[in-house]
């Protein structure tokens, strides 16, 4: 479902080039759920830019579906980090999770079906009225996953959504994420700096490694697919999988 291949991307401004994706390929088949991880400043947010269109690759190609991205790619749906910006503030929650929909050009009926559906899947119905400052930032961000949810994508791109939150919504959001996976049969690119949720979330982890960004390692997570936050992370598999991705994230930190 996607392809990345030799993608390439540098920065130019005020005289001075960064290059912050040397090289990067690698796969995501259909409803696959793909986490990445590496250290701060390699890329993953460039990267993920990149998949979803929002970014010209500089070198290299991208395709979601056997098409060359050149722009947001239909049937594309993308969370970021940051809720309290990605949502507006005099819309209520129900406008908000609409107006793709109203971009879509879907008949009013089905638009209102998708926005009831997605706000239950999130167990946000009732705050369907309130307006997103109404909302903890737990809640915020629940929007902005039914938001992506209503819009059925094909492809969902996630870019730290859950750096903001505390432990306990961290891991709810984390189950609710799984949940909404499995039922909606997406194919999902997580990317998170947090070496745990990568591997109690992803089928497979891609370490990145940085200057040159590339991906340093591609590590199959072969813990059952049925997922629970006590009994998953208590399995000795959990241990060494993380212990797995936790070395080759240093071993990245050290090629730089
Ligand atoms: N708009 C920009 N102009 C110039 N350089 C940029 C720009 N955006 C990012 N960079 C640089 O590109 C590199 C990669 O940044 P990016 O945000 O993709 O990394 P990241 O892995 O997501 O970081 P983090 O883990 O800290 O969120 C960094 O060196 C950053 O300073």
């Amino acid at each position: 479902m996607l392809e990345i291949r030799e993608l390439n991307k540098v920065y130019r401004g005020s005289g001075r080039l960064v290059e912050a994706i040397g090289s990067v390929t690698f796969d995501v088949a259909a409803g696959e759920l793909v986490c990445v991880v590496g250290p701060s400043g390699c890329g993953k947010t460039t990267l993920l830019r990149c998949v979803a269109g929002l970014l010209p690759a500089g070198g290299g190609e991208v395709r979601v579906a056997g098409e060359p991205v050149t722009g947001p790619p239909p049937r594309m749906a993308v969370v970021f980090q940051e809720y309290g910006r990605s949502l507006f503030p005099w819309m209520t929650v129900r406008q908000n999770v609409e107006l793709p929909l109203k971009e879509k050009r879907l008949p009013r009926a089905r638009r209102a079906e998708l926005v009831a559906g997605s706000l239950a899947a999130v167990g946000l119905s009732d705050a369907a009225d309130a307006h997103p400052w109404q909302l903890s930032g737990g809640m915020q961000q629940r929007v902005a996953i039914a938001r992506a949810v209503a819009y059925e994508p094909e492809v969902l791109l996630m870019d730290e959504p859950f750096a903001a939150v505390d432990a306990q919504t961290r891991a709810d959001l984390e189950d609710l994420i799984l949940r909404l996976w499995r039922d909606l049969e997406v194919t999902a690119l997580f990317v998170t700096h947090d070496i745990d949720e990568a591997v109690y979330l992803g089928q497979r982890v891609i370490v990145l490694s940085s200057s040159p960004t590339g991906v340093m390692a591609d590590i199959k997570i072969d813990l059952p697919r049925d997922r629970d936050q006590l009994a998953t992370r208590s399995l000795p598999l959990f241990g060494e999988l993380r212990g797995q991705v936790y070395r080759w994230i240093q071993q990245a930190r050290g090629a730089r």
